[in-house]
Formats: structure tokens, sequence, C-alpha cells
């Protein structure tokens, strides 16, 4: 059920460097004329488009207060309950990622440091096309909201033309998100990014979404900042032969039912790890109610291979460089000094992927298709900006002078040096 791959055939299908999906010609061309209609004529295209590609404009875009008190009696308390426990590890783990301002260097004549800002109001795109995802909400909204962000402005595309899911207001309010809009796809990330009569503009926009989001995103990026291109989900299993055939197969599953386009990729030393695991997705597939996708992503865009020693298992992985990797071998803990590139780590055979797409800390907004060997995670840092400072008092600067005058001159910036000049007393 997940095609076995020579070691050669795996490298050739899954390591070459090209961009996600994402960057589909005619979903690129799709997104730029809807964002350069919002831009330029704001609420009346909004509107236009939300009917459009979502087949209904709600009444009020806005989520307002009386929607949002009424969603807490429209989801059970035991579901309140998760969110509030996985709300509270989330906080914790980001908690540990803040940092303060600083001095790099201090004396009489020297002063030097980096300040550490909040970005002032962020746009969070929160997916709501296939399925809903409150756990995205929890991801997204509370490292920016322990980074110190003012205003955190919530997209989510409505359900049924009128109202967004109870689940993902509740999970909305536990993050502490500022205001939701039932806007979703590309209009929404053109709304955030310019502005209209009703959305207010914001400076960055993070979140996952389809292609068509990351489209938009990459097209409004430079003019708003944004997180990263999201691609298809992935995950990447090394195991060996102390793994266990039905978890793995469990955790394969569990990224394909994500969308058709969904990786999973089983890395192995075991001879007969990939016999035992196939026979499972069979099985464990049958009963699944996204079975028709976990089944194509698992076919079509998934593979297995042998290799024969667990150094070259990790080597594979590290050129993957996968958004989640999975360590099921033995002494999982001892191959931490292995791993190179991935976005997300989990080790051992009880630490399913799934743990940390809800509820055990880490974030669930990861770099795919390869972006891990240059960038990471969504965490507190991506709401800070750092600004450097300086001070340099009268007689640091005579010391200075002749050096910066001499680089100055070398670049034949003559301005630059005069600059300096101007201050010197001798
Ligand atoms: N990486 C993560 O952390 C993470 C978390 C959750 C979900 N995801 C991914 O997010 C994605 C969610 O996708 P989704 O579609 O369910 O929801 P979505 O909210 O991203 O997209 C739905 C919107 O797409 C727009 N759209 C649909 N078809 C269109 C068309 N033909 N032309 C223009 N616009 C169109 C519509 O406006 C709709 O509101 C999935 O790929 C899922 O795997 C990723
Ligand atoms: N696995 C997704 C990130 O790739 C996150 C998620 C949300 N809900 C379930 N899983
Ligand atoms: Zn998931």
């Amino acid at each position: 059920m997940i095609p076995e791959y020579q070691l050669d055939a795996f490298s050739n299908t899954f390591l070459s460097k090209k961009k996600a999906e994402t960057q589909n010609m005619a979903v690129l061309q799709t997104a730029r004329e809807v964002i350069v209609d919002i831009r330029k004529n704001g609420d009346q295209a909004l509107h236009h488009y939300i009917e459009k590609f979502d087949g209904v404009l709600p009444n009020q875009l806005v989520v307002s207060a009386d929607e949002r008190k009424e969603a807490w009696d429209q989801v059970d308390d035991k579901t309140i309950e998760s969110l509030k426990q996985a709300a509270n590890n989330i906080r914790k783990f980001h908690q540990k990622q803040l940092q303060s301002s600083r001095f790099m260097h201090m004396d009489e004549n020297i002063v030097s440091g980096q300040l550490f800002r909040p970005i002032e109001k962020v746009g969070i795109y929160v997916p709501g096309g296939t399925a809903c995802y409150p756990s995205s909400v929890l991801m997204n909204a509370i490292p920016a909201i322990l980074a110190g962000v003012e205003e955190v402005i919530m997209v989510t595309p409505a359900r049924n033309g009128e109202s967004i899911a109870p689940i993902l207001s509740v999970a909305a309010d536990i993050a502490g998100v500022t205001t939701i809009f039932k806007i979703g796809g590309i209009q929404a990330i053109a709304a955030l990014a310019y502005g209209t009569e009703t959305v207010p503009s914001v400076d960055k926009i993070v979140g996952p979404g389809n292609a068509y989001v990351a489209a938009a995103k990459s097209l409004v990026f430079g003019d708003v900042g944004i997180d990263m291109i999201a691609g298809p989900s992935e995950v990447a299993i090394i195991a060996d032969d102390t793994a266990e055939p039905s978890f793995v197969a469990a955790d394969l599953i569990a990224q394909s039912e994500h969308d058709e386009n969904a990786r999973s990729f089983l890395i192995t030393t075991s001879a007969s790890l990939i016999g035992k695991v196939n026979a499972e997705l069979e099985k464990q597939c049958a009963v699944l109610p996204r079975q028709s996708i976990a089944e194509a992503s698992l076919k079509n865009k998934s593979g297995s291979v042998q290799v024969t020693t667990i150094e070259e298992a990790f080597r594979l992985a590290n050129q993957l460089a996968p958004e989640h990797l999975e360590i099921q071998v033995e002494n999982p803990l001892s191959f931490l000094g292995y791993i190179k590139n991935a976005g997300s780590v989990f080790l051992g055979n009880y630490t399913p992927e799934a743990l940390g797409d809800y509820y055990a800390g880490p974030n669930h907004v990861l770099p795919t298709s390869g972006t891990a060997r240059f960038s990471s995670g969504l965490s507190v840092d991506d709401f800070i900006k750092k600004t450097t400072f300086l001070y340099y008092s009268d007689k640091a600067l005579q010391d200075a002078a002749q050096h910066v005058i001499t680089i100055a001159e070398e670049e034949q910036l003559v301005g630059h040096a005069r600059a300096v000049e101007k201050r010197l007393k001798n």
C-alpha cells in the first residue's frame, strides 16, 4: 500500500529540490487577480470572492460578541477541558522561548544591545475548507499573545455561509484572539494584507492553509511578513526491528489523512517491517472515515525504503528534512545528536506525532517540503522584532574614527567619512 523503493530510486523520487505544489502557476494566477482586485476595491471585491469561492456571503463578516458567547454553549465540557489542557501545555512550552531585551556591551563610553519588541498586529489563518482545526487556533495564537502582540485577528471560512464552527470560536477565546472574521482562502489573505473597510490590515500573517492560501501568502510577502509557505504535511518514520508495525502504520495514516498530497515516509533497517506495516495499513485504512484521502496519499505521494544501517537512515532523513520525524528505534533519545534537518522530532514508540499535533506543547506549524534545512517551526520569535541600539561617547568616537574613515574611503563613500570627520576634535 505504501510503495517500496530501492535506495537510489527513493532518493531520486523524493529528494529533488522543487517547490511544493503551492507554486502551481494557475493557482498563483488566480491568487494574483484576487489580491489586486481586493487591494483596489476593498469590501466590494472581498464580498464578490467570498460568494464566488465559498458559495455564500455571511450577513456579518465579523464573529460578534454574542456569537462568541453562544459558541461556549455549543461545545461540550469534555472538549473544552481538553482544549484548556492543551492550551496550558502549549503556553508553558512557548513561555520558555521568551527573551528580554539585552545589552551586548556596556561601559562608560559605549553601550550597545538589542531591543525585543512584539509585532503590533498579526493575522492568523485557520484552515476551514475540508476540516476544522481548533488545534491550529491554539498553535498560532498562543505564541503571538505570549510575545505581546496587541491585536490578533483570526480568519477562517464560514462553514455554511453564516457561522464558523463553535469550537474554533471557543479555542480563539481560550487562546486570547482579539477578532475573528468569517473569511477564508485568498480573499482572507488579501484583506489582512491590505485592509478593507471591514477588515483591518496587519503587519504579519501566519498559519497553514491549502494551496490557494499558500500562494496568496507568497504574493503578499514583502508588504506584510509571513511565517512560511506551507506545503502538504509530511512525516518520516525511522524504525528498526523494535518498532511496533501497527503503531508505525497508524502514524503514517495520521499524516496521510490530512490530504491527498500529504507525504508519509518509512525508512527502516528491518527486513520484515515494510511488509508488516503494509498489512496494517490495509487493515487500518479500511475503517477510516477519510479512507480514500489517506489511501491516495499513501499510494501516490509516499514511500518506504530499507537501509542497511541506522546511520544511513538518519542521513536520508536529514536529506528529506521532513516536517515531522518520528524515531521508533531502540534507545531513541540516544539518536538526538544525529538529527540535522527536521521541523519537529518525536522520539520513541509512545510519542506519536498526533500527541504534538494537539497537545504536548511544541508547535505544529512547521516547515514542509525540505525547508527544515533552513527554517524552523512557528515560535514566539515569529512575533518579535529585534532592534539593535548603539551609544558612543565623544571619546569612544575619537578612538574609532580613523578605522571608520578608512573603510568608508575604501568604499568611496566620502559622505560617510565626512559624517565621522565632522566630529573629530583634532
Ligand atoms: N501545517 C499545519 O500545521 C496544518 C494544520 C492544519 C491543516 N493544514 C493543512 O491546511 C490545508 C487546509 O485546506 P482546506 O482546503 O481544508 O482549508 P483552507 O481554509 O486552507 O482553504 C479553504 C478555502 O480555499 C478557497 N478555495 C477552495 N477552492 C478554491 C478555488 N478553486 N479557487 C480559489 N479559492 C479556492 C476557498 O475560499 C476556501 O475558503 C490542508 O492541506 C491541511 O493539510 C496544515
Ligand atoms: N499535522 C498537522 C501539521 O502538519 C497539524 C494538525 C492539526 N490537526 C491535526 N494535525
Ligand atoms: Zn496532523
